[in-house]
């Protein structure tokens, strides 16, 4: 993927200045690594109060301290495995626990797996789609009534380049972030009454540890740079007008845009070749 500040979504004359964030709270999920480490220091270098969550709680520790030190906001962290069945009962517990109310919702965790369908761990496809498309549905369920209530934060939802046509060889990946995509256009239409700026970040190849447990296959074209993906979004939820999906980077526009128009006949046997690669 080439330079992602060249396409947000946005025309010139949407752009306005930078929104503040301050005395509002979102949660990061995934903000142990990668993309999720940019938003939080992006939301909290806009003054927002943090809620991370992942796995691995000594990351998010020194996150958290990182930000409280820069920004003097508060930094809440959740160690959660965010594909397990009592993950949402978790977090809004901690939420309600903390005495806090969400205004805005980044769902970052994802994972994908390389490989033919047939032979992939059939444990690792199902934690796949209750991480990818499971937790977003229940999170975004979750913490919905009060985010619009609020009308001062955003939702965020990572879906991929990925979600354009369907990928062989990362079959239920490509499928999952297709479905989060959808859901993310049907539900800024739900909400688009109130202040809440709903919006599906698509991003190309980005070098995070995504392809450490994806396996290197998983790419296709140069790799992204995560905090000028998620500066590409941040803009886009600056503008007057946030669309309902940013794909990041301008060639990934043009590629998606007709990935997504081309008949799946043709558009799946070229994607399969790319993927073996
Ligand atoms: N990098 C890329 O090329 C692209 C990434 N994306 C999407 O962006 C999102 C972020 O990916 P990226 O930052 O690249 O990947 P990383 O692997 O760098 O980070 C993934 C994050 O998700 C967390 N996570 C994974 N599984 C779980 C789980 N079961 N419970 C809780 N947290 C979990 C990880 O934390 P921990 O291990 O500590 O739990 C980590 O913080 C994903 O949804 C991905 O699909 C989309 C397009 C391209
Ligand atoms: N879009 C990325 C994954 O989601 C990739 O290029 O692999």
């Amino acid at each position: 993927m080439h330079s992602p500040t060249t396409h947000d979504g946005t025309s010139r004359r949407d752009r306005s200045t930078m929104r503040d964030y301050t005395g509002t709270t979102a949660i990061v999920t995934g903000a142990s690594a990668g993309l999720g480490v940019e938003f939080a220091r992006a939301l909290g270098g806009r003054g927002a109060n943090l809620v991370l969550v992942a796995r691995r709680g000594d990351r998010l520790e020194t996150l958290a301290e990182e930000l409280r030190d820069a920004h003097a906001v508060d930094v809440h962290t959740l160690a959660l495995d965010l594909a397990s069945p009592e993950a949402t009962e978790t977090l809004v517990a901690f939420v309600r626990e903390k005495g806090l109310t969400i205004d805005s919702l980044i769902n970052n965790a994802g994972f994908a797996t390389h490989g033919e369908f047939i032979t992939t761990d059939p444990a690792r496809l199902d934690e796949e789609v209750r991480l990818n498309v499971g937790a977003v549905v229940a999170f975004t369920r979750a913490f919905l009534p009060e985010m619009t209530a609020s009308g001062r934060g955003v939702l965020v939802n990572l879906a991929s380049t990925a979600a354009f046509q369907p990928v062989p060889l990362m079959a239920v990946y490509g499928a999952t972030k297709g479905f989060v995509l959808d859901f993310t256009h049907a539900l800024a239409y739900e909400t688009r009454h109130t202040g809440l700026r709903v919006t599906a970040l698509c991003p190309g190849a980005t070098k995070t540890e995504f392809f450490d447990i994806a396996g290197d296959g998983a790419r296709v074209g140069d790799f992204a740079v995560p905090s000028e993906v998620v500066a590409v979004a941040m803009r886009a939820l600056d503008a007057r007008r946030t669309p309902s999906k940013i794909v990041a980077g301008a060639k990934n526009s043009i590629s998606s845009a007709i990935a997504r128009v081309l008949p799946r006949g043709l558009v799946t046997p070229v994607t399969a070749r790319l993927m073996a690669e």
